[in-house]
Parts: structure tokens; sequence; C-alpha cells
């Protein structure tokens, strides 16, 4: 009798605020790229070196809105429900007890982010608990040449030039953003008032 292959877990951590079609397709190509069993969103509780961020239960909800179609994307409130700041080392942590031992952890970043990494909580720590894939963005160099020795997977995507920064101005300045972000995201947006006034 043969063993079930170890699952291979995507970790798309974000603020998320909101959500948008960039986020949703650099997780659909690292499944794809990667031949991931399943992409898990993980909605930063107080993201570490953000100003103020949108209430995470709104954040975290359309996450789940955003991802509800697709049978291989999931939501995790790891961030969440922790206190304090929200550092990758714990997400990790947590999300190994979570999927245990045998899964093989995908930790996903975009090349703006991949460029701080150096700079996170733990750093030495965290390649020693995932495997890092930095996706392209438009307006930042894909290249991890700053971090010698360390095994980042780089993938090219889709360029897509959208920001959760440029979405909350397009809704503030009475902007639509439809098609930048998922439709259910949109109705969210409006439903609850959301980035109606100057942050
Ligand atoms: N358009 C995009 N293409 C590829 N990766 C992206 C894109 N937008 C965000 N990412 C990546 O997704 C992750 C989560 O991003 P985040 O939630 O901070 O969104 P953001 O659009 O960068 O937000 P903000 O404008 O508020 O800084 C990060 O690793 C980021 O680099
Ligand atoms: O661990 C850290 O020190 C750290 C510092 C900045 C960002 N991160 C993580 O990187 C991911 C993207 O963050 P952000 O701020 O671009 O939404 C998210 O999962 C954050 O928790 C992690």
């Amino acid at each position: 009798m043969t063993s079930a292959a170890p699952r291979r877990i995507g970790i798309m951590g974000g603020t998320f605020d909101p959500v948008h079609h960039g986020h949703l397709v650099a997780a659909s190509e690292v499944a794809q790229s990667f031949d991931l069993d399943e992409v898990v969103f993980v909605p930063t509780g107080q993201p570490a070196y953000k100003s103020a961020a949108t209430e995470a239960e709104h954040r975290y909800l359309m996450t789940v809105i955003a991802t509800a179609s697709n049978p291989r994307f999931t939501v995790s409130r790891v961030d969440i429900d922790r206190d304090g700041p929200t550092y990758t080392i714990d997400t990790l942590r947590d999300l190994r007890r979570v999927y245990g031992p045998d899964a093989e952890l995908f930790f996903i970043t975009g090349a703006d982010a991949v460029a701080q990494i150096l700079d996170w909580k733990n750093a030495d720590e965290l390649w020693e608990l995932a495997n890092f894939v930095a996706v392209s963005r438009p307006g930042h160099v894909l290249s991890v040449s700053d971090l010698p020795k360390r095994d980042v997977n780089l993938l090219e995507v889709p360029a897509l030039a959208i920001s959760s920064t440029d979405c909350r101005e397009r809704v503030r300045r009475g902007y639509p953003v439809w098609y930048l972000v998922p439709d259910g995201v949109v109705q969210y947006i409006s439903k609850h008032h959301l980035y109606r006034s100057a942050e």
C-alpha cells in the first residue's frame, strides 16, 4: 500500500483592505505552477508595519466572499484571532499546527513584499518553516538579489496594476471599483460604507 503524497498548501498573507483581483490571480497562478492542493488566504490582524487598517472582521469577510467560488481557496482566521501585531513567523507556526508536520507550505508574496523580507521578525527562521514564492507585480522589480543564499521561487504572473490603496482612494473619490475587486466585494464595501472618508 502506498502512502498519500504530502499536501501542498499555499499561504497568501495580506492585509486585504480590500482584497482585489491582483491577489486572486497571484494565488491562482501559484496554485497552478506549484501544483498546490489548497491556497489559504490569511488576513492580517494588526499589520506589523502598516498604519490603521479597516476592522479585521470586514477584511476577513471580504476575503471569504472573494474566495468562495474557488474550491481550492480557503480563508484562515489565525492572524485575526491572535493578539498583537501580525508576524509571519507566528502565521507559519500556527498553520503548521493546523496542517500537520507532513504538509508542504508555500508562503506567497508579491515582488514588493519579498524585498522587505529580511526585515521581518525572526527572518532567519522563516525559511525553515515554509517555501517562499514571490510573484511579479507591476511597478516592482521581481528579484531576490538582496536575499543571498535564501531559496525564494520567482513566478511571473499576469500583470494587474491594482492595489488596495488605489481601490480605497477610488471609493473615497466616488470612482468605481467594479472589475478591480470581485462583485461581491464591491457590494460589501457599499453596504458597509467602507472607505468613504479619508484615512
Ligand atoms: N496586483 C498585485 N499583483 C501581485 N501581487 C500583489 C498585487 N497586489 C498585492 N500583491 C501581493 O499580495 C500580498 C498582500 O497584499 P496587500 O494586502 O498588502 O495588498 P496591497 O494592494 O499591496 O495593499 P496596499 O495598497 O494597502 O499596500 C502582498 O504580498 C503583495 O505584494
Ligand atoms: O513577519 C513580519 O515581520 C512581516 C512584516 C510585514 C508583512 N508581513 C506579512 O506579509 C504579508 C503581506 O503584508 P502586507 O502588509 O503587504 O499586507 C502578510 O501576511 C504580513 O503578515 C510580515
